[in-house]
């Protein structure tokens, strides 16, 4: 094998780790795929798919075989993986993850692998879906798609350039940030509107009318509410980790629908069509960048 790796071990076989480990197999970057995970049902799946070749539900038994280390769980669960693998690791295994937050991934793994940091690179895929577990797993999900690698200060040349590689080799395309900007930015653009939808269906699902309201939901709910449908687990991680960023989101968010809401007691025609234009701008904007960039 031209360089690439010998033996991957994936931390929580779903949506991403799973697709990880799909992509780097066709585009033959990896010998041997271990994947670890929580339930047997799931890593059962995993292998009757092809997704991995060989199934464990103990971390610490199977971590010391690994050349990468790839961890795909919710967040909330990564300092106890890491301190299942720390005995275990070679010196030379690099451990990565592609958790949704980045700021809380770097602080465990300063307290979980003091000892491997050189080998360690946090990293966030920014592909995915409101799916999620091993028969989600898909080929082609990283086409085109960013990878954001957020090195910690320890962290070798060598280890980020082999991560990039592998992602690349994925078809992603590599950004760099530091993980405060990085946790920043995403509380603005994914983890504020993944809220702000679950937090909507909720309210129409507890009204008195709810379902007459869902008899009439047509494609404007599907588009706005898709991503409600997300795993509860995973969100409820990333709203624990990036509780501060989206705290300030929320409370910018909170005084654009009281000025909204200002504008409709007003009536205020000529306030509400600014309102509106400049969001729909921004939007038109965005969009055309995104189908340039080949995203769909
Ligand atoms: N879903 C998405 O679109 C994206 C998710 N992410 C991040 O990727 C990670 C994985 O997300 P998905 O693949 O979507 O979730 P998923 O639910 O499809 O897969 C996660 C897997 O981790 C397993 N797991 C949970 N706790 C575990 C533990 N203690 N030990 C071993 N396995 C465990 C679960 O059983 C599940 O199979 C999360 O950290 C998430 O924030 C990043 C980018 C996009
Ligand atoms: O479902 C969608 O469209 C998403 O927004 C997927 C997603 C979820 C979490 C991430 O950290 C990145 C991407």
């Amino acid at each position: 094998m031209q360089q690439g790796i010998t033996t991957l071990v994936v931390v929580g076989v779903g949506l991403i780790g799973g697709s990880f480990a799909l992509s780097l197999k066709r585009a033959g970057k990896v010998q041997h795929v271990i994947g670890v995970g929580r339930t047997l049902e799931n890593l059962t799946r995993a292998l009757e798919l092809g997704v991995v070749d060989e199934i464990s539900q103990d971390l610490a038994a199977v971590a010391g075989r690994a050349d990468m280390v790839l961890l795909a769980c919710p967040v909330g669960q990564m300092g106890r993986m890491m301190q299942a693998m720390a005995a275990h690791l070679q010196p030379h295994a690099i451990v990565t993850d592609a958790g949704s937050t980045k700021g809380d991934v770097a602080q465990l793994f300063a307290q979980y692998l003091p000892q491997q940091l050189a080998c360690c690179v946090p990293a966030h895929p920014i592909a995915g879906s409101d799916l999620s577990g091993a028969a989600a797993a898909q080929y082609g999900l990283y086409e085109k798609r960013k990878v954001v690698l957020t090195p910690l200060p320890q962290t070798t040349i060598a280890a980020c350039d082999k991560v990039a590689e592998l992602w690349q080799a994925c078809g992603a395309v590599i950004h760099r940030m530091r993980p405060e900007e990085h946790d920043s930015v995403f509380a603005t653009v994914s983890h504020l509107p993944h809220l702000l939808a679950f937090a909507y269906v909720g309210m129409v699902a507890g009204k008195e009318d709810a379902s007459r309201c869902f008899d009439f939901a047509a494609t404007g709910f599907r588009d706005f509410t898709r991503i409600a449908g997300s795993h509860p687990e995973m969100w409820k991680d990333i709203t624990l980790a990036n509780r501060s960023a989206l705290l300030d989101e929320l409370e910018r968010y909170r005084l654009a629908l009281a000025a909204l809401t200002e504008q409709v007691k007003a009536a205020d025609e000529a306030g509400l069509a600014a309102t509106f234009e400049t969001a729909r701008a921004a939007r038109v904007g965005w969009y055309q960048r995104f189908l340039r960039e080949g995203q769909t």
